[in-house]
C-alpha cells in the first residue's frame, strides 16, 4: 500500500558507519538516574519491579519524585572510569539513557529545569561520558524516551481537541530536545528510542518521520531503532508493508530470537538484555539476589546474537553514587577476558551460511574472510561434537582461537566431521576452520573412523 511515513530506505544500509555497528557486535546498555539513588524501595518499602519504574510502582507523583534532584550528587560518578569499564567488557559502543521515562534529563537542557543543571555538582553526565567513551574509541548512542512522566503535556492518548494540542506540545519539546542532544553532541553515532507504545504517539507518525529526517540531517549517517517509528496507521518497528523502519529492529528485549531462527538473519537486528532478571536500573536487591544470569549465560547470549547476524546491548545499572556493583564487575571480568582471547568468532562476524544450528554452540563466520567458527557452550556427555558440513565442504584443519594450537578431528563421512573436546576445557570453546569448497570430481574425503 502506498505510505507517506512508512520506512525511510530498503534493506540494510551498507555505509561505513552501519558497516561498523554491524562490526561491533557488542553494546553495553547504561541505565542511569533518579530511579538510581532509590533503587527499587521507597518509604521503607521494597517494590521487587524492575527500579526504574519505582514512581509507577510506588504511586510517586511528579512532583515528589523531583525532589530526588538534590540527591543526585553522584559522588562515584567518575566517565573516564566507566569507558574503561566499558572497554575492559569489550564493548565497542555505549548507549546511555540521557532522559528516561522520569523525564530527567542527564544533560542541561535548555528545555526545561528537570536536568542535571539542578543537581548539587551541575555535571554535564552525557557530554562528559561522550567525551570519555568517544576518547576511548567507544561509539556512543542516546537512549531518549518519547514517554515523559514528568512533562504536563504528555498524554497517554488522545481523546479531546485540549489532549490534542497538549500532546502536540509535548511532541514540539521532544523535537526541540531531540534537536538539541544532535548539536550539542555531534559526534554520537545514534539515537536509541524507548516508550513509544502509547496509541498517543502511534498517532504521530509524521512526528517520528521527520524526526528520523532531522537527525540523520543533523548527523549525517547517524543510525535510528526501529522503536522511534510508526508509519501513519500506528504500524510500529514494520511498517504497514512490513519494512523495518529505522535502521535494525530492537524488539529484542530481555529475549533473543530462537537459535535455530534463520529468518532473522535478513536484517540488521539488537537484542538488548539485563543481568538481573528484570531491572535496568539499579536495584538493591539484585545486589543479594541469586536470580541474576551468570557471565557465561551472558556470553552465550553475545555468541547466540552474532551467529544469527545480530548485536548484543548488555546493560549495567550503576548505582546512585555512580559506582557499579560486584556482580557488574564480575561479568566485565569474565566477558573482557574471554573476547580478549576469542574476540575474533564475534567483532566483525555473523552467521555461517550453510552452517546449521548444531545444538552444542554456535556457528559464526567472519563477514570479510568468510573463517567459520565453531563456538562450544554444551559439551555432550559422549565428549565429542559432531559437524554437519554444508555441502560438498571440506574442513582443511582446525585450530583453537584462544590458543592457536592445532585441534585434531576425525572425518566420519563426507558431511560429518568430529572434534574431541576435553571436558575441562574453559566453554565457551571456540575453534577456527579452514574450510574449501570440494567440486564434484574431487576424491571422497579420507575417511579415520578409528578418531
Ligand atoms: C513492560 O513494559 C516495559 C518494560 C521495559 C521498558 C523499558 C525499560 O525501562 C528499559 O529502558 C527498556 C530498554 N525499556 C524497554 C518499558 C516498558
Amino acid at each position: 500500500m502506498p505510505l507517506m511515513y512508512g520506512a525511510q530506505s530498503e534493506g540494510r544500509r551498507d555505509d561505513e558507519t552501519m558497516r561498523r555497528f554491524r562490526h561491533d557486535r557488542f553494546g553495553q546498555f547504561i541505565h542511569w538516574g533518579l530511579y538510581s539513588i532509590p533503587a527499587g524501595s521507597w518509604n521503607g518499602v521494597t517494590y521487587d519491579y524492575a527500579a526504574e519504574f519505582l514512581p509507577q510502582s510506588a504511586g510517586i507523583g511528579p512532583a515528589r519524585w523531583a525532589g530526588l534532584v538534590d540527591d543526585f550528587a553522584a559522588p562515584e560518578f567518575d566517565p573516564e572510569a566507566w569507558a574503561s569499564l566499558a572497554a575492559d567488557l569489550g564493548a565497542r559502543y555505549v548507549t546511555v539513557t540521557a532522559k528516561h521515562h522520569d523525564g530527567f534529563c542527564l544533560w542541561p537542557s535548555s528545555l526545561t529545569d528537570f536536568t542535571v543543571a539542578a543537581t548539587p555538582r551541575g555535571r554535564d553526565v552525557i557530554g562528559e561520558l561522550v567525551h570519555a567513551y568517544t576518547a576511548r574509541g567507544i561509539a556512543v548512542h542516546l537512549y531518549y524516551s518519547v514517554l515523559d512522566w514528568h512533562h504536563p503535556d504528555w498524554r497517554y492518548a488522545i481523546s479531546s481537541s485540549q489532549d490534542e494540542e497538549a500532546f502536540d506540545r509535548y511532541l514540539s519539546y521532544a523535537g526541540e530536545q531531540l534537536r538539541e542532544l544532535a548539536t550539542r553532541y555531534p559526534n554520537v553515532r545514534g539515537f536509541w528510542f524507548d516508550g513509544t507504545w502509547d496509541e498517543s504517539v502511534k498517532a504521530n507518525g509524521r512526528w517520528s518521520w521527520e524526526i528520523e529526517c532531522m537527525l540523520k540531517r543533523l548527523i549525517p549517517g547517524a543510525i535510528v531503532n526501529s522503536r522511534l517509528r510508526a508509519d501513519e496507521h500506528g504500524a510500529r518497528h514494520r511498517d504497514s508493508n512490513g519494512a523495518l523502519m529505522g535502521d535494525y529492529f530492537s524488539g529484542f528485549e530481555r529475549r533473543l530470537p530462537d537459535p535455530w531462527d534463520r529468518t532473522v538473519t535478513a536484517e540488521d537486528w539488537e537484542a538488548c538484555v539485563t543481568i538481573p532478571q528484570n531491572s535496568w536500573g539499579y536495584h538493591a536487591g539484585a545486589e543479594v539476589a541469586r536470580t541474576h544470569k551468570h557471565p557465561l549465560e551472558l556470553l552465550e547470549q553475545l555468541v547466540q546474537a552474532v551467529s544469527l547476524g545480530g548485536n548484543l546491548l548488555l546493560n549495567f545499572g550503576p548505582r546512585g553514587d555512580g559506582s557499579f556493583a560486584p556482580f557488574e564487575k564480575d561479568v566485565v571480568h569474565t566477558l573482557g577476558a574471554w573476547l580478549e582471547t576469542n574476540g575474533a568468532c564475534i567483532y566483525g562476524c555473523g552467521p555461517a551460511d550453510g552452517w546449521d544450528y548444531p545444538g552444542w554452540g554456535y556457528y559464526t563466520a567472519d563477514a570479510e574472510t568468510g573463517a567459520v567458527y565453531a563456538v562450544v557452550t554444551r559439551i555432550p556427555v559422549s565428549g565429542a561434537i559432531a559437524l554437519q558440513l554444508p555441502e560438498r565442504t571440506r574442513v582443511r584443519n582446525a585450530t583453537a582461537v584462544a590458543t592457536g594450537r592445532p585441534v585434531p578431528f576425525a572425518v566420519r563421512d563426507d558431511r560429518t566431521v568430529r572434534f574431541e573436546v576435553d571436558r575441562a576445557s574453559v566453554i565457551p570453546l571456540a575453534f577456527a576452520l579452514e574450510v574449501e569448497q570440494r567440486d564434484d570430481t574431487a576424491e571422497q574425503p579420507e575417511v579415520n573412523p578409528d578418531l
